[in-house]
């Protein structure tokens, strides 16, 4: 188990080394577009799971899109100061 501020350290040091076989060094290579796309994906998963499936399906689509929100977020060069400062 993890924070959204742990998995961002660890998603930006995955961005730094590009380990070998890493899903977020891949998603980072697609681009914003590919990115963006996998975020639009998720969240219909989100809504279909929060809808019609079990909280712990909700809650695990939630954890995926918060993770292709981070991956976002390391494109575009912001942290998570940049969006808890709007909250
Ligand atoms: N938290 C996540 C995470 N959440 C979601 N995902 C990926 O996003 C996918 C989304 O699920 P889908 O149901 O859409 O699966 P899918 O349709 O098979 O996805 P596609 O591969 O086809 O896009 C998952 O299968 C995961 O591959 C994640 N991939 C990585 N992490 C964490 O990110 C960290 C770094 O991971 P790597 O960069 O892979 O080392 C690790 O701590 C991981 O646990």
């Amino acid at each position: 188990m993890k924070t959204f501020d742990e998995l961002f350290l660890e998603l930006s040091a995955k961005a730094v080394e590009r380990p070998e076989g890493s899903r977020t060094v891949r998603e980072l290579d697609g681009g914003v577009h590919t990115i963006g796309k996998k975020i639009v994906e998720e969240a219909a998963e989100v809504w279909m799971a929060a809808e019609y499936e079990s909280q712990e399906n909700a809650a695990e689509e939630i954890s995926q899109l918060l993770y292709h929100l981070q991956v976002m977020m390391l494109a575009k060069g912001l942290t998570p100061a940049d969006i808890y400062r709007h909250l």
